[in-house]
């Protein structure tokens, strides 16, 4: 099912937290929603389940507009907020059953099975939730976000605060979602190359703007990239990673995945970053030709905000790319 945003505006106060992003989601597709720490995700995610109503512009969602929607967004749109809770004492199934039960589901017992097998909860379907760990109830949430089998999907930095195992169980998830059904599913996440395993599409928002929107193949093949490249470095072990990350600091743009520091720098700097690091420190690395974060930095400063400080500062570079598109 189609999403289209256009010109949407919300103030909160004196804040302006989104300022006139257009952009569409295409039936189907797995979309991403990137930004700066405070650039509107949130927000716009509320204006798109229905949660709140935009001060201008327009959110449309198969054809229908959310805000004069109702309680009819429900039927085709479901969220996973990023801090979803259930009480504690009820087991995920009891937890899904009231799901099905305000939603006035039929069939619920084949739904709560069916949606507990997709997210992976069957076997601890009937455990008490206040035993689940941080990324079964992350699981539940989706579960409960599955069960009337929406046809719009969104959820907020679903996978923020999981260990990795937990991250690769809930990628898997997204993946088959994607592959196996036509749910349209809108992410948010400040993991980069989570966002470019998992989707097809991307909007980039900064303090309410959108940067840039579309296809992450377009978007890459737009970004003039041809002199940098990232270096991806895998630490030793978990002593060696903040000595690595010390030691490449000020050698590019640098950004930490699960596995590996990365620094996307221009070409003839990279062999500086390795010669850079003592190799005891090192498990191994490879160097890419630069993706997403490329991108990233590319359409919003020269010198990025590090996204996971929240004392970053917001002012920092020039912004290159100041036009409004449309996907
Ligand atoms: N209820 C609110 N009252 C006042 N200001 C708000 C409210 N909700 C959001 N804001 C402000 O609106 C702006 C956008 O916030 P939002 O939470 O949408 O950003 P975000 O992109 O989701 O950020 P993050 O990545 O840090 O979660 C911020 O400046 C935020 O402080």
């Amino acid at each position: 099912m189609q999403i289209t945003i256009t010109d949407v505006r919300k103030r909160y106060g004196d804040v302006v937290a989104l300022d006139g992003p257009s952009f569409t989601v295409p039936s189907g597709s797995t979309f991403g929603v990137l930004g700066t720490n405070g650039a509107g995700k949130t927000t716009l995610f509320e204006l798109l389940v229905g949660h709140d109503r935009p001060d201008e512009g327009r959110i449309e969602v198969g054809g229908i507009d959310v805000a004069e929607a109702g309680h009819r967004v429900r039927e085709r749109v479901a969220f996973l907020p990023e801090h979803a809770g259930f009480p504690p004492a009820m087991t995920g199934r009891e937890v899904l059953d009231v799901h099905a039960r305000i939603r006035g589901l039929t069939n619920q017992r084949e739904r709560i099975d069916d949606a507990l097998e997709t997210v992976g909860l069957a076997d601890a379907a009937d455990r008490a939730v206040e035993g689940y760990s941080n990324g079964m109830g992350r699981r539940l949430g989706l579960a409960a976000a599955l069960i009337a089998d929406p046809p719009v999907l969104v959820l907020d930095e679903p996978t923020a605060g999981l260990d990795p195992r937990g991250v690769a169980a809930f990628h898997q998830t997204i993946e088959r979602l994607g592959r196996e059904t036509d749910t349209t599913i809108v992410l948010s996440s400040h993991v980069l190359s989570e966002v470019e395993r998992l989707c097809d599409d991307v909007a980039i928002l900064e303090d309410g703007h959108l940067r840039a929107a579309g296809p992450i193949d377009d978007l890459r093949s737009e970004t003039d990239t041809d002199d940098r490249v990232t270096v991806s470095l895998r630490p030793a072990n978990d002593q060696a990673r903040p000595d690595l990350l010390e030691a490449v600091q000020d050698c590019g743009d640098v950004t930490e995945t699960d596995d590996a520091i990365e620094v996307t720098c221009d070409r003839e700097a990279a062999f500086g970053v390795c010669g850079t690091v003592d190799p005891s420190l090192l498990d191994g690395f490879e160097v890419r030709e630069p993706g997403l974060e490329a991108v990233f930095q590319d359409v919003l400063t020269d010198e990025a905000p590090d996204l996971e400080d929240e004392d970053a500062d917001e002012d920092a570079g020039p912004i290159r790319a100041t036009e409004e598109v449309s996907a």
